[in-house]
């Protein structure tokens, strides 16, 4: 009788709150899909796989113009795809909160930077910044040239047959990423801590996307109890171990030295250390001098490992995708590398990178086509003005960045793939181009990918012809915290005679 009486005032409750208590908001002026009271859009979502999704979203611009708004629910989700918009929104210096699909990576990446607003996110912002610094990449470059090699041994084993390109490069990013951000090598350790590790944190981003995907399981109540809440807890718990044990490692060899070659990266640019430093003994460092704690240095270990090898991955898998359909662009990139090289077969240094300018305009025009994070959401926490738009507090605004990479106002033959548009300085609004978003959370690590990118793409051009399995034919996509493709991509890679 209790249990029917309060059920029925719940039910007033939200009728009333979503039909007569709801407040006027200037969103819902603008175009979008059609709203029922209470539900709003929701319905149409409902067993919608993420492929639909994907294509949904790439759809609705087409009918409701470049700025409309869903609303599911009591959420408004305002979408954006004019770049005076976007800047205005990306270089907000108030709205710097994320949006709900990163909560459910936090129980792995704590509020770590990626996830983190407010001060918090200041402070570490702060702290990390020099981890990026010219000096420590510098630094970084030796792994990347090592591991290259080593894909390129690995290719060298698999030639002649199409392979699972994925599969095989995101080996390569996570033994890079690992290496520079803790200072541990994966790829030799066969112990079984490092096996399970290896796994657990590849399972542990499809764990989180399948999570994503079925909104029954949104709820920690529920999600908790089921096969796959107890498996990412399994996951959850072998990867903080295993970055545990290394912080500790790491913490009891850092010596003097180091430490004073941190704190003077100007003064020791070219100096040679015996061992090898990583972002990881930045952040002791920083915590000898009290600005982070044991669980902040976890948090953004964790953070570098999840954000530096998936996104780096993609854009690579892409990129030989393109490459292997395009024999020209391979053509120009292994011209450019013999400038450079001449007949020496020895890998790329910090200085030749830079030099190769063509293969930089690649890279960026792999990017465009498939940036490896689709889309940015921010939370609004404080009101302010979208030209001449009031947009409230409590708003979510979704850029787009895929789908206004592939704008033909933007850039003529959008789905063309052509390097030549960022070789020869084609003027655009600052703002049209952000597969590394913009403003004050831009990625961090941009300079890093950008480097390890070139290094891995310039060795296998150099010792490959790159052929597709099926000339012209693109992934199918699916709408993701990273852009992923629902079936493996493959490429055969044939060795070249280095000359
Ligand atoms: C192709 C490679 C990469 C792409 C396309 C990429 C893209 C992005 C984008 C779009 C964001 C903003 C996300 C948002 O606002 O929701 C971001 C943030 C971030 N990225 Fe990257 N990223 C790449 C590689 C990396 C690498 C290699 C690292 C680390 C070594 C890294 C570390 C981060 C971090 C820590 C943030 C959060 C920054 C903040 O909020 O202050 N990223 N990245």
């Amino acid at each position: 009788m209790f249990l029917q009486i309060g059920l029925a005032v719940l039910i007033a409750f939200v009728i009333w709150k979503f039909m007569f208590n709801e407040e006027e908001n200037p969103l819902d002026q603008l175009p979008g899909p059609p709203k029922w009271p209470i539900v709003g859009s929701a319905l149409m979502f409902i067993g919608m796989s993420h492929i639909d999704l994907f294509n949904l979203l790439l759809d609705f611009p087409k009918k409701y113009g470049y700025r409309y708004m869903v609303k599911v629910f009591g959420r408004r989700v305002l979408h954006i795809y004019n770049v005076a918009d976007i800047e205005i929104v990306l270089s907000h210096s108030k709205n710097i909160t994320k949006t709900m699909p990163y909560s459910f990576l936090e129980p792995w990446l704590g509020t770590g930077l990626l996830i983190s607003t407010g001060n918090k996110w200041h402070q570490r912002r702060k702290i990390i910044t020099p981890t990026f610094h010219f000096n420590i990449l510098k630094n970084f470059s030796k792994v990347f040239e090592k591991k290259s090699r080593d894909l390129v041994h690995r290719l060298k084993k698999m030639s002649g047959e199409y392979v699972d390109v994925f599969s095989v490069i995101s080996d390569f990013t996570l033994y890079t990423i690992c290496e520079t951000a803790m200072g541990t090598q994966l790829d030799f350790d066969n112990s079984t801590s490092t096996i399970e590790y290896k796994e657990s944190i590849k399972q542990i981003g499809n764990q989180v996307v399948n999570r994503l995907a079925k909104f029954w399981l949104h709820a920690d109540v529920v999600f908790y109890h089921t096969t796959l809440g107890k498996q990412f807890v399994k996951c959850l718990k072998i990867v903080q171990t295993f970055a545990d044990n290394v912080i500790v490692e790491r913490k009891n060899n850092i010596n003097q030295e180091d430490s004073s070659l941190i704190q003077n990266l100007d003064e020791h640019a070219d100096k040679e250390t015996k061992k090898r430093l990583a972002f990881l003994d930045l952040l002791i460092v920083a915590e000898n001098k009290g600005k982070i704690n044991m669980e902040g240095i976890r948090e953004e270990v964790n953070t570098f490992m999840f954000e530096g090898h998936d996104t780096t991955a993609m854009a690579l898998t892409y990129g030989l995708m393109l490459l292997a359909d395009h024999e020209e662009v391979q053509a120009k990139i292994y011209e450019e590398c013999k400038a450079i090289f001449g007949d020496s077969e020895r890998t790329p240094s910090w200085s030749d990178l830079t030099e190769m300018k063509y293969l930089e305009a690649t890279i960026k025009e792999i990017l465009r086509l498939y940036p490896s994070v689709p889309f940015i959401g921010r939370q609004v926490t404080e009101d302010f003005m979208l030209d001449d738009l009031p947009v409230k507090r409590g708003v979510e605004i979704l850029v787009p960045i895929y789908d206004m990479h592939r704008r033909e106002d933007i850039y003529p033959e959008a789905e063309a793939f052509k390097p030549e548009r960022f070789l020869y300085g084609e003027v655009r609004h600052p703002y049209a181009y952000i597969p590394f978003s913009a403003g004050p959370r831009n990625c961090i690590g941009q300079r890093f990918a950008m480097q390890e990118m070139k290094c891995a793409l310039s060795e296998i051009c150099r010792n490959f012809r790159l052929v597709p399995k099926m000339k012209g034919v693109r992934p199918t996509l699916k709408a993701d915290i990273i852009l992923r493709s629902i079936d493996p991509i493959y490429v055969k890679f044939l060795p070249r005679q280095l000359k």
